[in-house]
Protein backbone atom coordinates (compact mmCIF):
# COMPACT_ATOMS: atom_id res chain seq x y z
CA UNK A 1 0.00 0.00 0.00
CA UNK A 2 1.40 3.48 -0.62
CA UNK A 3 2.10 5.63 2.41
CA UNK A 4 4.01 8.49 0.92
CA UNK A 5 1.50 11.87 0.13
CA UNK A 6 0.78 11.23 -3.18
CA UNK A 7 -0.98 14.01 -5.35
CA UNK A 8 -4.37 14.48 -4.33
CA UNK A 9 -7.02 13.16 -7.19
CA UNK A 10 -10.34 11.08 -7.80
CA UNK A 11 -10.23 7.86 -5.56
CA UNK A 12 -12.13 5.21 -7.55
CA UNK A 13 -13.18 1.63 -6.31
CA UNK A 14 -10.74 -0.78 -4.41
CA UNK A 15 -7.97 -2.42 -7.36
CA UNK A 16 -9.93 -1.05 -10.46
CA UNK A 17 -9.29 2.53 -9.20
CA UNK A 18 -11.06 4.92 -11.80
CA UNK A 19 -10.42 2.55 -14.58
CA UNK A 20 -14.28 2.55 -15.03
CA UNK A 21 -14.75 6.13 -15.28
CA UNK A 22 -12.57 6.49 -18.09
CA UNK A 23 -14.24 7.01 -21.48
CA UNK A 24 -12.76 4.97 -24.39
CA UNK A 25 -12.75 8.04 -26.10
CA UNK A 26 -12.30 11.50 -26.04
CA UNK A 27 -10.48 11.28 -22.26
CA UNK A 28 -9.95 14.87 -22.26
CA UNK A 29 -13.68 15.60 -21.09
CA UNK A 30 -13.18 13.36 -18.04
CA UNK A 31 -9.69 15.79 -17.19
CA UNK A 32 -11.72 18.43 -17.99
CA UNK A 33 -14.47 17.27 -15.30
CA UNK A 34 -11.68 16.29 -12.66
CA UNK A 35 -9.57 18.96 -13.28
CA UNK A 36 -12.18 21.86 -11.64
CA UNK A 37 -11.93 20.28 -8.49
CA UNK A 38 -8.36 20.07 -8.35
CA UNK A 39 -5.83 23.13 -8.35
CA UNK A 40 -3.24 22.96 -11.12
CA UNK A 41 -2.69 18.98 -11.24
CA UNK A 42 -4.43 15.61 -10.07
CA UNK A 43 -3.65 11.97 -9.95
CA UNK A 44 -5.61 8.79 -10.14
CA UNK A 45 -4.85 5.25 -10.67
CA UNK A 46 -6.91 2.77 -13.31
CA UNK A 47 -6.48 -1.12 -12.60
CA UNK A 48 -2.71 -0.34 -10.76
CA UNK A 49 -2.00 1.98 -13.14
CA UNK A 50 -0.99 5.70 -11.48
CA UNK A 51 -1.58 8.73 -13.68
CA UNK A 52 -0.75 12.21 -13.07
CA UNK A 53 -2.61 14.85 -14.69
CA UNK A 54 -1.12 18.15 -14.99
CA UNK A 55 -3.26 21.15 -16.21
CA UNK A 56 -1.81 24.62 -15.45
CA UNK A 57 1.39 25.69 -17.69
CA UNK A 58 2.99 26.74 -14.42
CA UNK A 59 2.84 23.22 -13.11
CA UNK A 60 3.40 21.72 -16.40
CA UNK A 61 6.71 23.96 -16.40
CA UNK A 62 7.85 22.46 -13.24
CA UNK A 63 7.74 18.82 -13.80
CA UNK A 64 7.75 18.57 -17.29
CA UNK A 65 10.23 21.33 -18.26
CA UNK A 66 12.38 21.51 -15.14
CA UNK A 67 12.50 18.22 -14.35
CA UNK A 68 12.63 16.80 -17.70
CA UNK A 69 15.39 14.17 -17.41
CA UNK A 70 13.09 12.23 -14.91
CA UNK A 71 9.56 12.89 -16.68
CA UNK A 72 10.83 12.82 -20.35
CA UNK A 73 10.10 8.49 -20.64
CA UNK A 74 7.24 7.83 -22.75
CA UNK A 75 5.22 4.67 -21.61
CA UNK A 76 4.05 2.60 -24.56
CA UNK A 77 0.63 0.90 -23.67
CA UNK A 78 1.16 -3.13 -23.85
CA UNK A 79 -0.53 -3.16 -27.55
CA UNK A 80 1.27 -0.26 -28.71
CA UNK A 81 4.36 -2.51 -27.63
CA UNK A 82 3.21 -6.02 -29.38
CA UNK A 83 2.59 -4.02 -32.51
CA UNK A 84 5.68 -1.83 -32.55
CA UNK A 85 8.34 -4.44 -30.43
CA UNK A 86 10.44 -0.73 -29.51
CA UNK A 87 11.12 -0.18 -33.07
CA UNK A 88 9.31 3.79 -33.13
CA UNK A 89 11.02 6.29 -31.46
CA UNK A 90 8.39 8.48 -30.46
CA UNK A 91 7.12 5.25 -28.11
CA UNK A 92 10.47 4.69 -26.78
CA UNK A 93 11.82 5.67 -23.37
CA UNK A 94 14.34 8.37 -22.94
CA UNK A 95 17.07 5.90 -24.69
CA UNK A 96 19.42 4.99 -27.25
CA UNK A 97 17.23 4.66 -29.90
CA UNK A 98 15.51 7.77 -29.07
CA UNK A 99 18.74 9.77 -29.09
CA UNK A 100 19.76 8.13 -32.50
CA UNK A 101 16.17 8.88 -33.97
CA UNK A 102 15.31 11.99 -32.34
CA UNK A 103 18.77 13.45 -33.75
CA UNK A 104 18.18 12.89 -37.40
CA UNK A 105 14.14 14.11 -36.84
CA UNK A 106 16.03 17.56 -35.77
CA UNK A 107 18.39 17.72 -37.89
CA UNK A 108 15.72 17.43 -40.89
CA UNK A 109 13.00 19.11 -39.29
CA UNK A 110 14.47 22.03 -37.48
CA UNK A 111 13.82 25.74 -37.84
CA UNK A 112 16.41 26.25 -40.60
CA UNK A 113 15.92 22.60 -42.28
CA UNK A 114 12.31 23.05 -43.02
CA UNK A 115 13.23 25.92 -45.70
CA UNK A 116 14.10 23.97 -47.50
CA UNK A 117 10.71 22.29 -47.94
CA UNK A 118 9.46 25.70 -49.56
CA UNK A 119 8.81 24.32 -53.33
CA UNK A 120 6.92 21.36 -51.68
CA UNK A 121 4.59 23.16 -49.55
CA UNK A 122 3.89 25.79 -52.33
CA UNK A 123 3.24 22.84 -54.71
CA UNK A 124 1.05 21.65 -52.34
CA UNK A 125 -0.53 24.28 -51.21
CA UNK A 126 -1.52 25.24 -55.22
CA UNK A 127 -2.93 22.16 -55.89
CA UNK A 128 -4.89 22.60 -52.43
CA UNK A 129 -6.50 25.53 -53.14
CA UNK A 130 -7.11 24.53 -57.12
CA UNK A 131 -9.21 21.65 -56.24
CA UNK A 132 -11.51 24.01 -53.03
CA UNK A 133 -12.66 25.70 -56.49
CA UNK A 134 -15.84 22.59 -56.71
CA UNK A 135 -15.16 21.03 -53.46
CA UNK A 136 -18.43 19.94 -51.14
CA UNK A 137 -17.70 22.17 -47.74
CA UNK A 138 -18.88 18.79 -46.31
CA UNK A 139 -15.03 17.21 -47.80
CA UNK A 140 -13.23 19.57 -47.36
CA UNK A 141 -11.52 17.88 -43.97
CA UNK A 142 -10.57 14.71 -46.37
CA UNK A 143 -9.11 17.25 -48.98
CA UNK A 144 -7.22 19.26 -45.89
CA UNK A 145 -6.30 15.46 -44.80
CA UNK A 146 -5.06 14.44 -48.63
CA UNK A 147 -3.32 17.99 -48.94
CA UNK A 148 -1.24 17.10 -45.54
CA UNK A 149 -0.86 13.27 -46.54
CA UNK A 150 0.63 14.00 -49.62
CA UNK A 151 3.01 16.84 -48.34
CA UNK A 152 4.53 14.59 -45.68
CA UNK A 153 4.82 11.71 -47.91
CA UNK A 154 7.03 13.83 -50.10
CA UNK A 155 8.67 15.19 -47.95
CA UNK A 156 9.57 11.62 -45.93
CA UNK A 157 10.43 9.77 -49.19
CA UNK A 158 11.06 12.85 -51.56
CA UNK A 159 9.56 15.26 -53.72
CA UNK A 160 9.82 12.87 -56.66
CA UNK A 161 8.37 9.97 -54.53
CA UNK A 162 5.16 8.38 -55.59
CA UNK A 163 4.25 6.62 -58.83
CA UNK A 164 0.58 5.74 -60.04
CA UNK A 165 -0.09 3.85 -56.77
CA UNK A 166 0.73 6.98 -54.88
CA UNK A 167 -2.70 7.13 -52.98
CA UNK A 168 -2.65 3.66 -52.01
CA UNK A 169 0.40 3.73 -50.09
CA UNK A 170 -0.60 7.10 -48.90
CA UNK A 171 -4.09 5.51 -47.21
CA UNK A 172 -1.83 2.57 -46.52
CA UNK A 173 0.10 4.23 -43.96
CA UNK A 174 -3.05 6.45 -42.72
CA UNK A 175 -4.59 2.86 -41.82
CA UNK A 176 -1.42 1.83 -39.82
CA UNK A 177 -1.30 5.55 -38.05
CA UNK A 178 -4.96 5.24 -37.24
CA UNK A 179 -4.82 1.56 -35.46
CA UNK A 180 -1.55 2.62 -33.35
CA UNK A 181 -4.03 5.84 -32.29
CA UNK A 182 -6.78 3.41 -31.26
CA UNK A 183 -3.79 0.80 -29.59
CA UNK A 184 -2.24 4.23 -27.58
CA UNK A 185 -5.51 4.83 -26.29
CA UNK A 186 -5.67 3.46 -22.23
CA UNK A 187 -9.18 2.24 -22.92
CA UNK A 188 -9.66 0.77 -26.15
CA UNK A 189 -8.21 -2.38 -25.65
CA UNK A 190 -8.75 -4.11 -22.36
CA UNK A 191 -4.51 -5.18 -22.53
CA UNK A 192 -3.92 -1.75 -22.17
CA UNK A 193 -5.95 -1.53 -18.77
CA UNK A 194 -4.63 -5.09 -17.23
CA UNK A 195 -1.15 -5.67 -18.51
CA UNK A 196 -1.50 -8.64 -16.90
CA UNK A 197 -3.48 -10.56 -19.42
CA UNK A 198 -0.07 -10.60 -21.36
CA UNK A 199 0.62 -14.12 -19.88
CA UNK A 200 -1.70 -15.39 -22.14
CA UNK A 201 -0.03 -17.34 -24.90
CA UNK A 202 0.29 -16.08 -28.63
CA UNK A 203 -1.81 -18.78 -29.79
CA UNK A 204 -4.95 -17.90 -27.64
CA UNK A 205 -4.42 -14.00 -27.77
CA UNK A 206 -5.93 -12.07 -30.52
CA UNK A 207 -4.30 -9.05 -29.95
CA UNK A 208 -1.08 -10.50 -29.84
CA UNK A 209 -1.56 -12.15 -32.89
CA UNK A 210 -3.08 -8.68 -34.38
CA UNK A 211 0.13 -6.88 -33.15
CA UNK A 212 2.54 -9.38 -34.77
CA UNK A 213 0.85 -9.57 -38.18
CA UNK A 214 0.84 -5.45 -37.96
CA UNK A 215 4.65 -5.30 -37.30
CA UNK A 216 5.55 -8.03 -39.84
CA UNK A 217 3.47 -6.49 -42.16
CA UNK A 218 4.23 -2.57 -41.20
CA UNK A 219 8.30 -3.83 -41.47
CA UNK A 220 7.91 -5.11 -45.11
CA UNK A 221 5.81 -2.28 -46.27
CA UNK A 222 7.71 0.68 -44.82
CA UNK A 223 11.00 -0.76 -46.25
CA UNK A 224 9.42 -0.88 -49.08
CA UNK A 225 8.71 2.85 -49.01
CA UNK A 226 11.85 3.84 -47.74
CA UNK A 227 13.85 1.65 -50.17
CA UNK A 228 14.47 4.19 -53.31
CA UNK A 229 16.51 6.55 -50.57
CA UNK A 230 17.80 4.05 -48.45
CA UNK A 231 19.42 2.99 -52.16
CA UNK A 232 20.09 5.92 -53.45
CA UNK A 233 17.82 6.41 -56.06
CA UNK A 234 16.13 9.31 -54.44
CA UNK A 235 18.08 12.56 -52.71
CA UNK A 236 15.55 14.36 -51.17
CA UNK A 237 13.39 13.92 -48.34
CA UNK A 238 13.92 12.58 -44.78
CA UNK A 239 14.90 9.03 -45.43
CA UNK A 240 17.86 10.54 -47.90
CA UNK A 241 19.07 12.79 -45.51
CA UNK A 242 19.04 10.54 -42.75
CA UNK A 243 21.73 8.20 -45.27
CA UNK A 244 23.60 11.14 -45.68
CA UNK A 245 23.85 11.66 -42.24
CA UNK A 246 24.85 8.36 -41.81
CA UNK A 247 28.64 9.29 -40.05
CA UNK A 248 26.64 11.62 -37.66
CA UNK A 249 24.57 9.09 -36.31
CA UNK A 250 26.18 6.13 -35.84
CA UNK A 251 24.50 2.28 -35.73
CA UNK A 252 21.01 4.06 -37.11
CA UNK A 253 20.12 1.27 -38.99
CA UNK A 254 17.85 0.60 -42.35
CA UNK A 255 14.84 -0.49 -40.11
CA UNK A 256 15.07 2.80 -37.68
CA UNK A 257 15.06 4.90 -41.21
CA UNK A 258 12.18 3.65 -42.56
CA UNK A 259 10.21 3.37 -38.49
CA UNK A 260 11.17 6.57 -37.63
CA UNK A 261 10.02 8.25 -41.18
CA UNK A 262 6.37 6.69 -39.76
CA UNK A 263 6.64 8.11 -37.11
CA UNK A 264 7.46 11.15 -38.04
CA UNK A 265 4.57 11.12 -40.68
CA UNK A 266 2.11 9.03 -38.43
CA UNK A 267 3.00 12.33 -35.52
CA UNK A 268 2.39 15.45 -38.70
CA UNK A 269 0.35 14.05 -40.33
CA UNK A 270 -3.16 13.98 -38.64
CA UNK A 271 -2.16 17.20 -36.80
CA UNK A 272 -1.74 20.10 -39.54
CA UNK A 273 -5.57 19.13 -41.40
CA UNK A 274 -6.80 18.90 -38.38
CA UNK A 275 -5.47 22.49 -37.83
CA UNK A 276 -6.19 23.34 -40.51
CA UNK A 277 -10.01 22.13 -40.49
CA UNK A 278 -10.66 24.34 -37.02
CA UNK A 279 -9.02 27.03 -38.56
CA UNK A 280 -12.09 27.29 -41.47
CA UNK A 281 -15.04 26.63 -38.86
CA UNK A 282 -13.41 29.54 -37.47
CA UNK A 283 -13.38 31.94 -39.83
CA UNK A 284 -16.93 30.69 -40.47
CA UNK A 285 -17.90 31.59 -37.26
CA UNK A 286 -15.99 34.84 -36.14
CA UNK A 287 -16.51 36.96 -39.77
CA UNK A 288 -15.02 40.08 -38.40
CA UNK A 289 -11.59 38.01 -37.28
CA UNK A 290 -11.96 36.20 -41.30
CA UNK A 291 -12.22 39.72 -42.67
CA UNK A 292 -9.75 41.00 -40.37
CA UNK A 293 -7.13 38.55 -41.50
CA UNK A 294 -8.38 38.90 -45.35
CA UNK A 295 -7.87 42.30 -45.65
CA UNK A 296 -3.92 41.64 -44.03
CA UNK A 297 -3.45 39.11 -46.63
CA UNK A 298 -4.81 41.46 -49.71
CA UNK A 299 -3.10 44.01 -48.77
CA UNK A 300 0.54 42.67 -48.81
CA UNK A 301 -0.20 40.10 -51.55
CA UNK A 302 -2.51 42.25 -53.51
CA UNK A 303 -3.51 40.14 -57.06
CA UNK A 304 -0.65 37.12 -56.35
CA UNK A 305 -1.08 34.05 -54.27
CA UNK A 306 1.08 34.60 -51.41
CA UNK A 307 4.45 33.37 -50.35
CA UNK A 308 6.87 32.73 -47.72
CA UNK A 309 8.14 36.14 -47.91
CA UNK A 310 5.59 37.89 -46.84
CA UNK A 311 5.45 36.35 -43.24
CA UNK A 312 6.76 38.66 -41.21
CA UNK A 313 4.04 41.31 -42.81
CA UNK A 314 1.53 39.41 -41.45
CA UNK A 315 1.22 39.77 -37.77
CA UNK A 316 -2.48 39.79 -37.33
CA UNK A 317 -2.03 35.79 -39.56
CA UNK A 318 0.31 34.50 -37.12
CA UNK A 319 -1.82 35.80 -34.23
CA UNK A 320 -4.37 33.70 -35.85
CA UNK A 321 -2.87 30.78 -36.37
CA UNK A 322 -1.64 30.63 -32.74
CA UNK A 323 -4.99 31.52 -31.73
CA UNK A 324 -6.65 28.41 -33.66
CA UNK A 325 -3.70 25.78 -31.94
CA UNK A 326 -5.05 27.24 -28.87
CA UNK A 327 -8.44 27.43 -29.07
CA UNK A 328 -8.90 23.70 -30.46
CA UNK A 329 -5.60 22.32 -29.80
CA UNK A 330 -5.34 18.98 -32.01
CA UNK A 331 -4.07 16.45 -29.33
CA UNK A 332 -6.29 18.23 -26.41
CA UNK A 333 -3.92 15.62 -23.86
CA UNK A 334 -0.67 15.91 -25.53
CA UNK A 335 1.02 12.54 -25.62
CA UNK A 336 1.72 10.39 -22.54
CA UNK A 337 5.22 11.32 -20.42
CA UNK A 338 6.14 8.75 -17.85
CA UNK A 339 8.03 9.17 -14.55
CA UNK A 340 11.86 7.57 -14.99
CA UNK A 341 12.31 8.06 -10.93
CA UNK A 342 10.33 9.28 -8.08
CA UNK A 343 9.63 13.08 -8.27
CA UNK A 344 8.84 15.36 -5.69
CA UNK A 345 6.43 18.55 -6.19
CA UNK A 346 4.95 20.34 -3.96
CA UNK A 347 5.19 17.89 -1.09
CA UNK A 348 4.08 15.50 -2.75
CA UNK A 349 5.51 12.29 -4.46
CA UNK A 350 4.94 11.26 -7.85
CA UNK A 351 6.33 7.83 -8.01
CA UNK A 352 8.21 5.72 -10.68
CA UNK A 353 6.29 4.41 -13.56
CA UNK A 354 3.15 7.14 -13.18
CA UNK A 355 1.93 8.35 -16.52
CA UNK A 356 1.86 11.81 -17.20
CA UNK A 357 -0.38 13.49 -19.45
CA UNK A 358 0.07 17.48 -19.94
CA UNK A 359 -3.24 18.14 -20.23
CA UNK A 360 -3.23 20.93 -23.04
CA UNK A 361 -6.80 21.41 -23.07
CA UNK A 362 -6.88 22.55 -19.82
CA UNK A 363 -3.87 25.30 -20.39
CA UNK A 364 -5.32 26.59 -23.31
CA UNK A 365 -8.71 27.18 -21.62
CA UNK A 366 -6.73 28.66 -18.36
CA UNK A 367 -9.22 31.88 -18.09
CA UNK A 368 -5.94 33.57 -16.36
CA UNK A 369 -3.84 33.28 -18.90
CA UNK A 370 -6.52 33.36 -21.86
CA UNK A 371 -9.37 35.18 -20.55
CA UNK A 372 -12.75 34.66 -22.56
CA UNK A 373 -10.89 31.31 -23.40
CA UNK A 374 -13.51 29.69 -25.37
CA UNK A 375 -13.72 33.01 -27.65
CA UNK A 376 -11.62 33.20 -31.20
CA UNK A 377 -9.82 36.30 -30.01
CA UNK A 378 -5.86 36.59 -32.08
CA UNK A 379 -5.85 39.84 -30.44
CA UNK A 380 -4.83 38.09 -27.41
CA UNK A 381 -1.54 37.25 -28.92
CA UNK A 382 -0.62 41.10 -30.11
CA UNK A 383 -1.86 42.90 -26.75
CA UNK A 384 0.00 44.73 -24.41
CA UNK A 385 1.73 42.11 -22.52
CA UNK A 386 1.13 39.64 -25.16
CA UNK A 387 -0.42 36.36 -24.19
CA UNK A 388 2.12 33.12 -24.03
CA UNK A 389 2.46 30.77 -27.13
CA UNK A 390 -0.22 28.07 -25.88
CA UNK A 391 1.63 25.01 -25.07
CA UNK A 392 0.42 22.89 -28.38
CA UNK A 393 3.57 21.49 -28.93
CA UNK A 394 4.48 19.43 -25.99
CA UNK A 395 7.00 19.86 -23.60
CA UNK A 396 10.70 19.34 -22.39
CA UNK A 397 12.28 16.94 -23.86
CA UNK A 398 10.21 15.34 -26.11
CA UNK A 399 8.72 18.67 -27.49
CA UNK A 400 6.91 18.31 -31.27
CA UNK A 401 10.30 18.23 -33.76
CA UNK A 402 7.42 18.85 -36.36
CA UNK A 403 6.50 22.15 -35.44
CA UNK A 404 8.42 24.57 -37.47
CA UNK A 405 7.55 22.13 -40.29
CA UNK A 406 3.98 22.02 -39.07
CA UNK A 407 3.88 26.25 -38.79
CA UNK A 408 5.28 26.18 -42.18
CA UNK A 409 2.94 24.31 -43.67
CA UNK A 410 -0.12 26.03 -41.77
CA UNK A 411 1.03 29.62 -42.48
CA UNK A 412 0.99 28.97 -46.29
CA UNK A 413 -2.45 27.16 -46.47
CA UNK A 414 -3.96 29.80 -44.33
CA UNK A 415 -2.57 32.31 -46.30
CA UNK A 416 -3.39 31.09 -49.71
CA UNK A 417 -6.99 29.94 -48.06
CA UNK A 418 -8.03 33.10 -47.07
CA UNK A 419 -6.49 34.97 -50.11
CA UNK A 420 -8.30 32.66 -52.99
CA UNK A 421 -11.86 32.12 -50.98
CA UNK A 422 -14.24 33.30 -49.11
CA UNK A 423 -15.86 31.06 -46.67
CA UNK A 424 -19.30 31.69 -44.59
CA UNK A 425 -22.11 30.06 -43.32
CA UNK A 426 -24.43 28.18 -44.99
CA UNK A 427 -28.47 28.83 -44.84
CA UNK A 428 -30.87 26.31 -44.61
CA UNK A 429 -34.69 26.57 -46.83
CA UNK A 430 -35.78 29.08 -45.22
CA UNK A 431 -32.83 31.46 -45.50
CA UNK A 432 -31.87 31.03 -41.53
CA UNK A 433 -28.05 30.60 -41.27
CA UNK A 434 -26.95 27.67 -40.09
CA UNK A 435 -24.09 27.92 -37.18
CA UNK A 436 -22.10 24.57 -37.10
CA UNK A 437 -21.31 22.95 -33.96
CA UNK A 438 -17.82 23.58 -31.78
CA UNK A 439 -17.98 20.91 -29.66
CA UNK A 440 -19.18 17.66 -31.62
CA UNK A 441 -16.03 15.93 -32.52
CA UNK A 442 -14.26 13.20 -34.49
CA UNK A 443 -11.22 11.50 -33.52
CA UNK A 444 -10.04 10.38 -30.35
CA UNK A 445 -6.62 11.21 -28.92
CA UNK A 446 -6.60 13.59 -31.97
CA UNK A 447 -9.45 15.57 -32.48
CA UNK A 448 -11.24 17.31 -35.39
CA UNK A 449 -14.77 19.02 -36.30
CA UNK A 450 -17.42 16.92 -37.63
CA UNK A 451 -17.54 17.82 -41.51
CA UNK A 452 -19.85 21.15 -41.43
CA UNK A 453 -22.21 22.78 -44.15
CA UNK A 454 -20.57 26.23 -44.93
CA UNK A 455 -20.15 28.36 -48.26
CA UNK A 456 -17.18 28.59 -49.95
CA UNK A 457 -16.76 31.32 -52.83
CA UNK A 458 -13.84 31.74 -55.20
CA UNK A 459 -12.68 35.42 -55.13
CA UNK A 460 -9.87 34.96 -57.76
CA UNK A 461 -9.85 34.40 -61.83
CA UNK A 462 -8.57 31.04 -62.75
CA UNK A 463 -7.99 29.46 -59.24
CA UNK A 464 -8.35 26.05 -61.31
CA UNK A 465 -5.33 26.54 -63.81
C1 LIG B 1 -0.25 21.41 -35.79
C2 LIG B 1 0.70 20.52 -35.88
C3 LIG B 1 1.28 19.73 -34.73
C4 LIG B 1 0.95 19.73 -33.39
C5 LIG B 1 -0.12 20.53 -32.69
C6 LIG B 1 1.85 18.77 -32.74
C7 LIG B 1 1.83 18.50 -31.39
C8 LIG B 1 2.66 17.57 -30.78
C9 LIG B 1 2.59 17.23 -29.38
C10 LIG B 1 1.64 17.82 -28.36
C11 LIG B 1 3.52 16.26 -29.16
C12 LIG B 1 3.82 15.57 -27.83
C13 LIG B 1 5.02 16.22 -27.15
C14 LIG B 1 5.25 15.68 -25.76
O1 LIG B 1 5.40 14.47 -25.61
O2 LIG B 1 5.24 16.46 -24.80
C15 LIG B 1 4.18 16.00 -30.41
C16 LIG B 1 5.19 15.08 -30.58
C17 LIG B 1 5.73 14.76 -31.79
N1 LIG B 1 5.49 15.39 -32.99
FE1 LIG B 1 4.19 16.90 -33.33
N2 LIG B 1 2.68 18.24 -33.68
C18 LIG B 1 2.36 18.78 -34.91
C19 LIG B 1 2.96 18.49 -36.13
C20 LIG B 1 3.98 17.60 -36.31
C21 LIG B 1 4.62 17.34 -37.57
C22 LIG B 1 4.27 18.00 -38.91
C23 LIG B 1 5.57 16.35 -37.34
C24 LIG B 1 6.54 15.70 -38.30
C25 LIG B 1 6.96 16.19 -39.41
C26 LIG B 1 5.52 16.02 -35.92
C27 LIG B 1 6.30 15.09 -35.29
C28 LIG B 1 6.25 14.77 -33.95
C29 LIG B 1 7.02 13.69 -33.33
C30 LIG B 1 7.98 12.75 -34.04
C31 LIG B 1 6.70 13.70 -31.96
C32 LIG B 1 7.25 12.79 -30.88
C33 LIG B 1 8.50 13.36 -30.25
C34 LIG B 1 9.16 12.46 -29.22
O3 LIG B 1 8.54 11.52 -28.74
O4 LIG B 1 10.32 12.72 -28.89
N3 LIG B 1 4.55 16.80 -35.34
N4 LIG B 1 3.65 16.81 -31.39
Amino acid sequence: RETRRLPPGPKGLPILGSALDLPSKFIFRKFDEWANLYDGFFMFSAAGQKFLVITRTDAAGDILEKMSLQTADRPTPPMAVYMLRHIVFTLEPYNDRWRRCRRVSHEVFNIRASENYRSLYEEETKSLIKDLAHIDPLLLGKRLTQFSGTLTYRAMYGSDAGGDNTDEKIHKVWEMVEALGDAMSPATFIINLIPALGIIPESLSKWKQYGTKYFTEGTRFLMDMAEPGLRGKSQSGFVASCVRMRDKVEGISDEEIAWTSFALYGAGVETTPYTLHWFILAMVLYPEVFRKVQAEIDSVSGGSAPTFESRDQMPYLRAVMKETLRWRPVLPVGLPHMVAEDVEYKGYVVPKGTYIFGSIWNMCRDAQVYPDYDTFRPERFLAEPAAPDPPVFGFGRRVCPGRDFAQNALFLAMANLLWAYDFRKATDDMGKEITPSTTELDGNLLVHPLPFKCVITSRRENLEA
